[in-house]
């Protein structure tokens, strides 16, 4: 018998509702280590809130979810402490305007890791480095471009060494000559292993950076596939129908 691997992100029978409505339903959901899930459907389909009760941003009505084997509590410290190993990138960047680049990065490694200020810059460089907006570290967040703003909010999330990345709607926010150069920091994270959920409509990343495309629609995994499959192959008619939409356009 084969051993099987403890998945980065575990979440079953998961149900979320917003009032009347039934958001999440019965959703089923694993990804391994190393890999890369990316989670697409209709607007209001619940990607988001998929995206965002990985780490219990979201409350959730039922289920469970555990991150690396280890199962997240609903509130206290120990929900803080695993949070930590789970970086979020939004699709607004959230820096803090009056603190520098490099601030912004080892804000949290000083503050929740406690890392010497010597240490968090160290690897604060390094990552922006990395994401490319080293030159950028003494500036504030407004003299960035909103690409290079993304960048630096990713190196922010890396600094804190997290097991796994969940992106919403990275690019969403950015004009579309700077969105490349976030998808590109993104397919070079994707090259250095890390595990990373991402809800995006940019079906190029899908179909190049995914190990599987995950395709929701109203608050369900509707069917899941490598990206070749899902997108020549899809089973659904939801899925055909979505895809018949956006690859009109
Ligand atoms: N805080 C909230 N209160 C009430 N309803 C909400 C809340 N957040 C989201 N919803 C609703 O839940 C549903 C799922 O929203 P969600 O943002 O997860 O969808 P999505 O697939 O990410 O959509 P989009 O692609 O437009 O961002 C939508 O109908 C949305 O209006």
């Amino acid at each position: 018998m084969g051993v099987t691997a403890t998945p980065m992100v575990h979440m079953s029978g998961v149900q979320k509702w917003f009032g009347d409505l039934h958001v999440l339903q019965d959703i089923e959901f694993d990804v391994a280590a190393g890999e890369v899930v990316v989670v697409i459907g209709p607007s209001g389909s619940g990607k988001s809130t998929l995206c965002r009760a990985i780490n219990r941003l979201e409350p959730i009505n039922e289920g469970e979810i555990a991150i690396d084997g280890v199962p997240l509590p609903e509130e206290g410290k120990a929900l803080a402490k695993l949070r930590a190993e789970v970086g979020m990138v939004f699709q607004s960047f959230n820096l803090f305007s009056h603190k520098t680049v490099l601030e912004n990065v080892t804000l949290g490694p000083i503050k929740v890791l406690g890392k010497s200020k010597a240490d968090a810059d160290k690897r604060a460089i390094e990552l922006l480095e990395r994401v490319g907006v080293a030159s950028q570290a003494g500036k504030l967040p407004a003299q960035l471009s909103g690409g290079q703003q993304q960048r630096v909010a990713i190196a922010r999330a890396l600094a804190m060494d997290p097991k796994v990345m969940l992106f919403d709607e990275p690019t969403s926010a950015l004009d579309p000559e700077m969105i490349k150069e976030v998808l590109d920091t993104m397919v070079d994270l994707a090259k250095f292993g890390m595990t990373m959920v991402v809800v995006t409509h940019e079906m190029g990343f899908a179909r190049t950076a995914a190990d599987r495309v995950v395709f929701m629609a109203d608050g369900r995994i509707v069917e899941q596939n490598t990206p070749d499959e899902f997108f020549t192959n899809p089973q659904s008619d939801r899925a055909q129908d979505f895809l018949g939409k956006i690859l009109k356009h």
